[in-house]
């Protein structure tokens, strides 16, 4: 395993390499402007050349596993689609029905769907008979747009997706599920080398980003992933409950949800990008990109921690679904009210959060 993974490490560097230049030669490329504010032209290259890595590597477990080959299809048809708006700007209908084209087949192809939200109430197990289908679909739908939404930093789409596969692999190493923890791994190794690259440890001149192309294509795998082990299937039991789920995508999850009730809140479209996500708020309280990276990315870390434990420990669903509940509202209250909270923080730890003129 460990020399295996090596190879996807390297593998992925090289595509990454020669996948950098191909993008700029096309011109698939990400420019400034009022809502991008990156410096200079870079590559959209991250998420083709993550596709490419971990379809080559994920290819030769299909013998041993033949609904691979309907995600590895879903991954590359993904990424094609992502890169096709990354380069013509699609259209939100065209994006969202081709989402749900791709979650209808994956229905159809495989056993994986919503059948149970387990017991998340305390009144008994919630099945999902034909509800089931639609519920799978916004599902997927949610989980693509949701870590799309958080690639807005250098490091963050890499460094939320690295937290939920590497907890994930933590479950199947505990649960003694061998497949996930191999298709985590493999996502893993293919991920460092390009948020290497994305934070320009390499030199800002072979910066890249992952474009819609690889947030698509992420958020399907990850969303596969959990259906795969959070719903009984013909294949056999399932290895964590689905309330484990919301833990192990909380940050994406939440910021989506909470960024979409803002918008309807203030009449805007929830569709309507803007600079008011989670990693936005924290620059404009005047932490750096970086500092708001590590921030983000530690929360995010804690929170999968919580889910990790609430499996092993097998804390009850109820408590582990109304904790999450819980911490939406505060977090959505938090966001809502930022500037104040953020004055009363500055009162107190005398510190020097930016809170006039912010938003
Ligand atoms: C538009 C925008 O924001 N843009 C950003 C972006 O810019 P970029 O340029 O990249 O992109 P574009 O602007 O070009 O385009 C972006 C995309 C669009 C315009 C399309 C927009 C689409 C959406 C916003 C998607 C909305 C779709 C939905 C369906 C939303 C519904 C929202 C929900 C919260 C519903 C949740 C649905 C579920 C079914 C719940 C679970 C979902 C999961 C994903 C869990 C997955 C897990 C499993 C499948 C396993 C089983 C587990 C479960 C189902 C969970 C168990 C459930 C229970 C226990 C009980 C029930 C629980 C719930 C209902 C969940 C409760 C959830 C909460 C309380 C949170 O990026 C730029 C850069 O950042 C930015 O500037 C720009 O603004
Ligand atoms: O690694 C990254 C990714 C993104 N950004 C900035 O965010 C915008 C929005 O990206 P989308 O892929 O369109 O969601 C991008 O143009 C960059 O300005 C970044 O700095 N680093």
């Amino acid at each position: 395993m460990l020399v295996e993974l090596a190879y996807v490490f390297f593998f992925s560097f090289t595509t990454l390499f020669v996948m950098r230049k191909v993008a700029k030669k096309i011109e698939l490329v990400d420019k400034p402007n009022a809502r991008k504010h990156h410096e200079g032209v870079v590559p959209l290259a991250g998420g083709i050349s993550v596709c490419i890595s971990v379809s080559y590597f994920l290819y030769q477990h299909i013998g041993g596993a033949p609904q691979l080959f309907v995600l590895l299809a879903s991954l590359v048809f993904l990424t094609i689609l992502g890169a096709l708006d990354d380069k013509f700007d699609l259209s939100v209908k065209l994006r969202l029905a081709l989402q749900a084209c791709v979650a209808v087949l994956m229905m159809h192809f495989t056993d994986y769907r919503l059948v149970s939200l387990g017991n998340p109430f305390g009144f008994g197990s919630i099945d999902l008979p034909l509800i089931g289908y639609v519920m799978t679909v916004f599902a997927v739908i949610a989980a693509i747009n949701a870590f799309n939404m958080v690639d807005g930093i250098d490091g963050l789409l890499g460094g939320l997706s690295i937290v939920t596969f590497s907890s994930l692999a933590l479950l199947g190493v505990i649960f003694g599920d061998g497949l996930t923890t191999s298709i985590c791994f493999i996502f893993v190794f293919a991920i460092i080398p390009y948020v290497c690259m994305n934070l320009g440890l390499l030199g800002r001149k072979r910066k890249v980003f992952m474009g819609d192309a690889g947030s698509m294509m992420i958020g399907f795998a990850v969303v596969w992933l959990l259906l795969s082990v959070s719903q009984v299937t013909e294949a056999g039991a399932h290895s964590i409950r689905p309330v484990t789920a919301l833990w192990l995508i909380a940050i994406p999850l939440m910021d989506m949800a909470a960024i979409m009730i803002r918008r309807v809140k203030r009449g805007d479209s929830p569709f309507k990008p803007d600079r008011e996500h989670l990693h936005h708020i924290f620059q404009k309280l005047g932490f750096s990109s970086r500092q708001t990276l590590v921030i983000i990315v530690l929360i995010s870390t804690s929170l999968a921690l919580v889910g990790v434990l609430g499996e092993v420990f097998s804390i009850p669903e109820p408590l582990m679904f109304y904790g999450f509940v819980l911490l939406f509202w505060l977090y959505h209250s938090a966001l809502s009210n930022v500037y104040t909270l953020g004055k009363v923080v500055n009162n107190i730890f005398g510190v020097n959060l930016v809170v006039e003129n912010a938003k």
